[in-house]
């Protein structure tokens, strides 16, 4: 029971290849193709050194060198009926789209705080940055706003990065990306720095506002029963290549591919049988295998 329209596609990837140009060239991905749906959260996964960030950055224009995106096509359907080339896109349309359309949340992203700055500047910033209009009162405002967004409570805007527990300081840079109401975020590993407890807190609430607010998510791990129990589709990569997309409740019943079926069996559940939770577009309730 997915909460988005099949046909509203939001990204359209197409026949992405990525080499790094090393010494020994690595062709980290090959002819990847996809289609992200507005409201989707995907789940890419795959075991370390597949290709996952490699592809998430190569669609929002991240990867550096010797990273090259060879050819393919990324193109960004705006919810203004605008259709985004995002690999033509360059400098202020470049930085504009970043925020402002799609943002990241990264595995250390925490540790990007300002040590130096306490962090309702740096929440304020952003809008200081996107929306030069907007006052100071405004803004601490709606930095506060963010921070109740994602449960932390709004007196740390005064506070420092290193007075504020990982787990915290990982839930402002959530509360940062979501500051411009992207239309997608890309989270790469954003809780795997952190205690088990606190990332499924966390986990717990991303899958909730995403559901709330309805912005589309790739979700990259390897961590694969996790995906099961927050995504709708999930996106297999083997070797730089995408060997399965489909529902997370067909990956899980049906898995075609060989390799996803042994990533399947290579996870201990924590309740037992393999992965007895499945979304079902209510969150994160329990539905038997
Ligand atoms: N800067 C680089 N130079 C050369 N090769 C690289 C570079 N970065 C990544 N690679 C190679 O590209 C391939 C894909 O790496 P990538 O980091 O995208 O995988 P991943 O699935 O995201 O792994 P992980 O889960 O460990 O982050 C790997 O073979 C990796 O060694």
């Amino acid at each position: 029971m997915a909460n988005f329209d099949p046909n509203d596609v939001l990204l359209t990837v197409r026949d992405v290849d990525v080499v790094y140009d090393t010494a020994k060239p690595v062709h980290a991905v090959q002819h990847a193709s996809f289609d992200l749906r507005r409201g989707e959260m995907m789940g890419l996964a795959g075991e370390s050194g597949c290709g996952k960030s490699t592809l998430a950055y190569s669609i929002t224009q991240l990867l550096k060198a010797p990273g090259k995106v060879q050819s393919g096509e990324v193109i960004f359907h705006d919810k203004s009926g605008e259709d985004i080339d995002i690999r033509a896109l360059e400098g202020k349309a470049l930085r504009d789209f970043r925020w402002d359309k799609c943002s990241m949340v990264f595995q250390g992203a925490m540790n990007s705080l300002s040590p130096v700055t306490k962090i309702g500047k740096q929440l304020g910033d952003v809008y200081k940055t996107h929306c030069p209009g907007m006052k100071k009162a405004e803004r601490m405002e709606r930095a506060a706003h963010l921070l109740e967004i994602v449960h932390v409570d709004p007196n740390r805007l005064s506070a420092y990065p290193f007075e504020l527990s990982g787990g915290m300081r990982q839930r402002v840079m959530i509360a940062m990306a979501l500051a411009l109401e992207p239309q997608l975020i890309i989270m790469d590993e954003p809780t795997t720095a952190l205690d088990v407890v606190v990332q499924r807190e966390i986990i717990q609430q991303i899958a909730e506002l995403q559901r709330d607010r309805g912005f589309s998510v790739i979700f990259i791990t390897h961590d694969l029963p996790m995906l099961l129990e927050i995504t709708d589709t999930i996106t297999v990569m083997k070797d730089g290549v995408i060997v399965e997309h489909d529902t997370s409740a067909n990956i899980f019943h049906h898995a075609q591919h060989p390799y996803t079926q042994k990533l399947l069996s290579s996870f201990p559940s924590l309740t037992g049988d393999r992965g007895k939770f499945l979304r079902d577009g209510h969150g994160l309730d329990v539905t038997e295998a």
